[in-house]
């Protein structure tokens, strides 16, 4: 078990500046999720974490400890990676039993076989044991590389992507069975993805990276309801918040060149440009609302219909009832509540609730 905390951390490969003075704090037993995009520094940080990667300047504390130059093993920390990283040659039970057998370990024959049956029946695996891995499916061959970490029973799990290789159904199995886990093993996990879906189910906090600077941290209702910027709020939701441009006059957003609606008033913002933000899911749609849009398109989800309106040059999303009738080309009614529209600096994209 383990608090770990980062201070100041830079990185940077010749010209590419990989982390800018991140600091990050995750506490003991947290399953932390650090989500973004491509390039945004992710595993560069995991890397970090591990002691595989050695940071410019700034600090790894590990439970209050310096631990900037301990090496991997003194961290005692595990990674799973997204590729597996198994020999496809051993049996299952030879994979899991290999991280017990390095000449560093000194475990017994029967407690390595005590942790790799308790491994494997966590992980509901213990009929693959003697199978070869290059035998297994994908989720499966996942299912070892989770165990692998699991037999060493390390202070801290740094999970880089590990369930992106794998087709959505299982994903969806292994991402309730993950948090499990981490239920049971009460020991912190770090787990890095670019999918906001996955990072919003699993974590009980939530880190937005972006070019290596760290935006924003918070639950995941916290990131989604508050963002601190645009790009927050662009990074979370399905589809994402809708942001226009416009100015607040008298309890107003006036949206360029499309609509106005009345806003919460929150004492800020008047007479600046601004962008207003609004979820899908609070845009209202009824006939009698006071803004008419045209149905550019509509994406059935079963239990709901997301559709795109446009309305002047504004091109909105909504999220409706599946029962709602609409096609296509429609005139629509709608909208929104006021009181969850977001306010945003237009020039630095920043929420004005933080300002
Ligand atoms: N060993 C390396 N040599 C050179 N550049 C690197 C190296 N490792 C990472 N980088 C660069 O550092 C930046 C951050 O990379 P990192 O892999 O941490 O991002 P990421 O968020 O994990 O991205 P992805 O989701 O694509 O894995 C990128 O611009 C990357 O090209």
């Amino acid at each position: 078990m383990a608090d770990i905390t980062l201070q100041g951390i830079n990185k940077s490969f010749g010209q590419n500046r990989a982390l800018r003075n991140l600091d990050l704090e995750i506490k003991d037993g947290e399953f932390f999720v650090l989500l973004g995009q491509t390039g945004a520094g992710k595993t560069t940080t995991l890397r970090v974490i591990a002691g595989l990667e050695e940071p410019d300047n700034g600090k790894v504390l590990i439970d209050g400890m310096d631990a900037t130059n301990w090496n991997a093993a003194q961290r005692d920390v595990a990674l799973v990676l997204q590729q597996y990283s198994l020999y496809p040659r051993l049996t299952v039970r030879g994979n899991l039993e290999f991280p017990l057998k390095s000449r560093t370990q000194n475990f017994t024959p029967e407690q390595i076989k005590e942790r790799v049956d308790k491994a494997a029946e966590t992980l509901q695996i213990t009929r693959l044991l003697d199978r070869k891995v290059e035998r297994l499916s994908g989720g499966e061959m996942q299912r070892v590389s989770i165990g692998r970490a699991i037999v060493r029973e390390p202070r801290v799990f740094l999970m880089d992507e590990p369930l992106s290789a794998l087709d959505a159904n299982l994903r969806d199995v292994l991402r309730v069975e993950l948090k499990k886990l981490h239920n049971e093993l009460g020991a912190t996990f770090v787990f890095v993805t670019h999918d906001q879906i996955e990072a919003m189910s699993m974590g009980d906090k939530v880190g937005v990276l972006n070019k290596g600077q760290l935006v924003q941290v918070g639950t995941p209702s916290e990131i989604y309801n508050n963002p601190l910027n645009t790009f927050v709020a662009g990074s979370v939701g399905t589809p994402p918040m809708n942001l226009m441009n416009g100015t607040l006059e008298g309890g107003e957003a006036r949206i360029d060149n499309g609509f106005s609606l009345p806003v919460t008033a929150i004492g800020a913002g008047a007479g600046q440009p601004l962008k207003f933000g609004v979820r899908p899911e609070d845009l209202v749609l009824e006939s009698g609302a006071p803004v008419e849009g045209r149905v550019f398109d509509v994406e059935d989800h079963g239990v709901i219909k997301i559709l795109t309106i446009d309305v002047g040059q504004n091109r909105l999303h909504a999220t409706v009832s599946a029962q709602m009738k609409v096609a296509l080309d429609d005139a629509v009614r709608f909208g929104w509540k006021a009181d969850k529209v977001l306010l945003f600096d237009q020039k630095n994209g920043r929420n004005l609730a933080y300002a």
